[in-house]
């Protein structure tokens, strides 16, 4: 069935859009070493002007990885009677498997995707909920997100450096819960008439994306989407809304979506670093220039999942109810 286009979906089409692989590499290693005031401004710049970068050297297992991919990969091959009991169109339900949005019933458009998510932490009550198919899921996916957790932490503290915030600003309430969204795209026989994924920008504070090795991920840059071409072993890091909102928009979320293609699935896994539901966010008070006025209310994070939910992520809109004007 074909649902109407809404007035913020726009499909892909046939054009062929500028595929990029020279888009900012960041050697994290070098930030072990003297490099590393320059590759904290690396990544600040980055996250200014282009609002997104690649990791490689990144300290997360290569053989991990792609443990962690395949198992993922054998999840949504399964056959669909061992996927139904995580199946739901519960927004309530933490772990679970879906087709589309996490809103099928009333989305305009249809998505040309599956989504696992369940969340990560704290890891010793959630892994309970996670998967119990492929049997080394839950053990392969627990060391997984704890890679990618010190990953974005160590991230985090190169931003909050480079923004020159003190050591852990970033730690605590404001990086304490996170998720898994792994994402499935099936070969689809039309990929100029659906996305696997609509644009928005991520809701959280930074999203450590494995991309895979198959091309998918489009970013939004100066009025015109660029393909991100997939860098073996390097992880995509986006700015999400919560880093825009606390550094009063000296960083910006990046807008993204994902297309789909004919001849073969697509699986990536986006960990999300989200602050703790009850944490207080607004923009920082050192991050405010004398000639500058909060551009954000304070607000507690579950209210902005709330909004973002309800407006499915619509990037136009979903900042709106948070913004102060001067
Ligand atoms: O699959 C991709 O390349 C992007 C996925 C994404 O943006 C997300 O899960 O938030
Ligand atoms: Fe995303």
């Amino acid at each position: 069935m074909e649902k109407l286009v809404s007035s913020w979906f726009t499909r892909p089409g046939n054009h062929v859009i500028p595929r990029c692989n020279t888009i900012l590499v960041v050697d994290l290693s070098k930030a072990l070493a003297h490099d590393r005031i320059a590759i904290a401004q690396q990544i600040l710049k980055a996250s200014q002007e282009f609002r997104f970068f690649q990791v490689v050297n990144h300290g997360v297992p290569e053989n991990l990885v792609t443990d962690t991919m395949n198992v993922f990969k054998e999840f949504f091959e399964l056959p669909a009677e061992d996927k139904v009991s995580v199946y739901s169109n519960n927004l309530k339900r933490p772990c679970r498997l879906y087709t589309s949005s996490s809103n099928y019933d009333h989305e305009n458009v249809h998505l040309w995707r599956d989504n696992l998510r369940h969340p990560c932490h704290p890891l010793e009550d959630c892994i309970k909920i996670w998967p119990q198919k492929p049997t080394r899921y839950r053990e392969i996916v627990a060391t997984y997100s704890i890679e990618a957790k010190k990953l974005g932490l160590r991230i985090l503290e190169l931003l909050s450096e480079g923004l020159g915030l003190g050591s852990g600003f970033f730690g605590d309430k404001l990086s304490e819960s996170s998720l898994l969204s792994v994402n499935h795209y099936p070969p689809c026989p039309d990929p100029s008439l659906t996305l696997g994924v609509s644009r928005h920008c991520d809701p959280n504070l930074l999203t450590i994306l494995h991309q895979g090795d198959e091309y998918g991920l489009q970013v939004f840059k100066d009025g015109e989407w660029i393909g991100v071409e997939p860098l073996h072993n390097a992880f995509v890091v986006n700015i999400g809304h919560q880093l825009q909102i606390i550094s009063n928009n000296k960083l910006k979320s990046a807008e993204h979506r994902a297309v789909t293609n004919s001849r073969v699935a697509r699986t990536t896994a986006a960990f999300f670093i989200n602050p703790s539901d009850d944490c207080v966010i607004e923009p920082d008070k050192s991050l405010i220039d004398t000639n500058e006025s909060p551009a954000y209310r304070p607000f507690q994070f579950k209210e902005f999942l709330l909004n973002y939910s309800s407006l499915m992520g619509n990037p136009e809109k979903c900042l709106e109810p948070f913004e102060l004007h001067a």
